[in-house]
């Protein structure tokens, strides 16, 4: 089986964006190794602090974001970071020419019941000349990724990656500890029977989600003509990886719970790079009003709604939001 490296330099990527991936994955491995050994490493349950986001951390949330922070910093090959753990941006190697966003744990609530958690991240280039402390740096809309990727810590630990030449699934040997390819082009099915929202929230949806939801459930006798099934992780990162694994329609839709806060995942390290890997599957990625890829950011940790998956059934949600 093929190790990412040979595969990476195939496709024509610098030697520097292969070596920040690989610097990338050896925090998600030893991640991973935390995440799996779970209680016996004394780092479930949470901190007794919030991000600046009001959320409160994991232990598992602060010490996956130290990791990657810690490694990507020390190696040089990055100019500039920004996570979801951290307030601001911070500076890396001024000579570098890339920069990480990245959400070192995806889905952490997941981690005190043992389910599913990842890592999401998004590479772009750094403009020229740009200062490693400015946030500046990473206002540029998602179309410019030059790779996104995530880490699933499941049964199997998985790396879902493109580069812009499709999406990759490798699979962690955790006996030589290479991610081994083991699916070449992921193709997501233009249909599908399956979709994945948080129902809880469903008073707080807007009109257009909830006459697409409610057609959804009417099923074989309703205006879709056709039974659907319904999941839920609770991690983007697992919701994702079943779309992209056998199709689906997932979304995080705008909702009126609270004035302030219309969204839940952010642009730069959640919708962004699931945006490029579904697209680059031959899926669809859309706020309801526009592509995300096209959104110009204005702040690192700003929010939107999210609706991908299928292409056909994105567009078929996309026509009650018109
Ligand atoms: O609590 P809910 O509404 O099910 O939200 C789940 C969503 O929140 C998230 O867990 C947010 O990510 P974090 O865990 O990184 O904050 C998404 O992965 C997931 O889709
Ligand atoms: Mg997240
Ligand atoms: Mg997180």
């Amino acid at each position: 089986m093929r190790r990412l490296p040979p595969v990476l330099i195939e496709d024509g990527c610098s030697r520097e964006l292969v070596s920040l991936i690989r610097t990338i994955l050896a925090a998600c491995k030893e991640i991973s190794f935390r995440v799996g050994q779970g209680a016996l490493s004394g780092v479930l349950g949470s901190t007794l602090d919030e991000n600046i986001q009001g959320e409160t951390q994991k232990k598992l949330d602060v010490l996956s974001n130290q990791l990657l922070k810690d490694i990507l910093l020390e190696s040089g090959y990055v100019k500039a970071i920004a996570s979801e753990e951290e307030d601001y941006t911070v500076a890396g190697n001024p000579k570098a020419n890339y920069i990480v966003a990245f959400d070192p744990l995806d889905g952490s609530s997941n981690t005190d019941i043992n389910s599913l958690v990842g890592t999401i991240f998004s590479i772009m280039e750094a403009p020229e000349g740009s200062d490693p402390s400015d946030p500046a740096i990473f206002m540029q809309p998602g179309h410019k990724q030059v790779a996104a990727g995530y880490v699933l810590y499941g049964p199997s630990t998985m790396l879902a990656l493109s580069t812009g030449k499709g999406t990759r699934l490798f699979t962690l040997d955790k006996t030589h500890g290479s991610f081994l390819l083991t699916q070449d082009f992921a193709a997501i099915p233009e249909d599908t029977k399956e979709f994945a929202i948080n129902a809880s929230n469903q008073r707080h949806w807007t009109p257009a989600m909830q006459n697409y939801i409610a057609d959804l459930l009417e099923g074989e006798t309703g205006p879709r003509g056709k039974n659907f099934n319904m999941r839920w992780i609770a991690a983007m990162v697992g919701d994702v990886h079943r779309v992209l694994c056998r199709g689906g329609l997932f979304t995080y839709p705008e909702d009126r719970k609270d004035p302030n806060k219309p969204f839940k995942l952010r642009l730069l390290y959640e919708a962004n790079p699931m945006a490029m890997l579904i697209e680059q599957a031959g899926g669809i990625a859309h706020t309801g009003r526009e592509r995300i890829l096209d959104i110009q950011p204005e702040e690192i940790h700003q929010r939107v709604g999210v609706i991908l998956g299928s292409k056909h059934e994105v567009e078929a949600c996309l026509t009650y939001h018109k």
